[in-house]
């Protein structure tokens, strides 16, 4: 049987791990020591969109795992944790396993491709919330995209198929860029303001003068997108333009990084918007807007860190 690693089996890994796991041998790794237990002991509940109760292994490191190789490896942590968890993975790489990568944020596919072994770069608009030990939330069922970054289509055609079986929709294309730039630009925009309206959804999409910064911000994140030469296979904005119409209803979801500020995580801010005005500075575009939003979600993310401290909670 396949064999599939996926590291980070919170929201999303917790997700793609549970509905891989009657397709496939899952195996997880996560850090989140409750949560690692939990899911061996007792297996991993999905609850929301999806209801069932997966069994697999889950390890809290790398060392723990045993030397079998895997046939593909799906990277579902944070942006900020690809590089540690690959050096982790070292000794798992030999056999040149599938690399995946569905992390919103740029930089994680230029790590995985530092390897060699073939690479998945893809995006989904699947959306999911880690609840507590052994639970996740699946929120929204979304497509999935994965395409070659380095490597053949027939590197992981098969696996577009194994998550198509598992009831994970998924399409695989020739040249995955155009779509991860689409989504990436979303996210960029959508999530940060996700989180300075404190997950609070509608805000995103009634209150004008939010309306009118997300304008802003996505007219400066594909400009600058179109500069380093990209380009997009969908409107970035399509699905804000369908939510404002009323030809979708508003999701509950507002976006992982304001999931990541309610729990007093660290966002992906550096990834996403922040890295759009690294590029803009280098190319000499302005982007005042995303400067100002980065900036704002620096300070939420200090004041959610202090608001989580053992030290607060105990002087509450
Ligand atoms: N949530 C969503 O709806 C969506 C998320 N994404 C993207 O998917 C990626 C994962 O996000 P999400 O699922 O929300 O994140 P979560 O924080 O829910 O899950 C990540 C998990 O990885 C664990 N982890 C952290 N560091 C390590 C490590 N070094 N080794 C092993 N495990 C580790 C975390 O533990 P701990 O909590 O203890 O740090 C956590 O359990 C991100 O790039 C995100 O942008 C994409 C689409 C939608
Ligand atoms: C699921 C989606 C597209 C929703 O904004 C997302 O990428 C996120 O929450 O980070």
């Amino acid at each position: 049987m396949t064999r599939v690693l996926v590291v980070g089996v919170g929201a999303i890994g917790g997700i793609v791990a549970a509905k891989l796991a009657g397709y496939a041998q899952v195996v997880g790794v996560d850090s989140n020591v409750a949560h690692a237990r939990c899911i061996s002991e007792h297996g991993l509940e999905l609850q929301g969109a999806t209801r069932l109760r997966a069994h697999f292994p889950c390890v809290t490191h790398a060392s723990e795992l045993i030397a079998q190789p895997f046939d593909a490896i799906v990277f579902l942590v944070k942006s900020r944790a690809t590089a540690q968890v690959l050096q982790d993975l070292a000794g798992h790489l030999a056999s040149r396993p599938l690399l995946l990568t569905l992390q919103n944020g740029m930089g994680n596919a230029e790590l995985l491709a530092a390897t060699g072994a073939p690479v998945a770069r893809g995006a989904t608009m699947t959306a999911g919330r880690y609840v507590a030990p052994g639970q996740v939330e699946h929120l929204i069922r979304g497509n999935t995209w994965i395409g070659p970054w380095q490597g053949s289509l027939a590197d992981m055609r098969w696996f577009s198929d194994l998550l198509c079986a598992a009831g994970l929709p998924c399409e695989v294309l020739e040249d995955p860029m155009d779509t991860v730039w689409s989504k990436f630009v979303f996210n960029c925009v959508m999530n940060p303001v996700g989180a300075l309206v404190a997950g609070h959804n509608a805000a995103r999409y009634e209150v004008p003068e939010v309306c009118a910064l997300v304008d802003t911000m996505a007219e400066e994140c594909q400009q600058v997108v179109r500069a380093l030469g990209g380009s997009f296979s969908f409107d970035p904005m399509a699905f804000v333009h369908k939510v404002r119409s009323g030809a979708v209803p508003l999701p509950r979801h507002a976006g992982s990084m304001a999931l990541d500020i309610a729990r007093g995580e660290e966002t992906e801010i550096d990834a996403l918007t922040g890295w759009i005005v690294v590029q803009a500075e280098r190319l000499g575009i302005p982007v005042p807007a995303c400067r100002t939003v980065t900036a704002l979600v620096k300070g939420l993310e200090y004041a959610a860190r202090e608001r989580h401290s053992p030290a607060k909670e105990s002087s509450a």
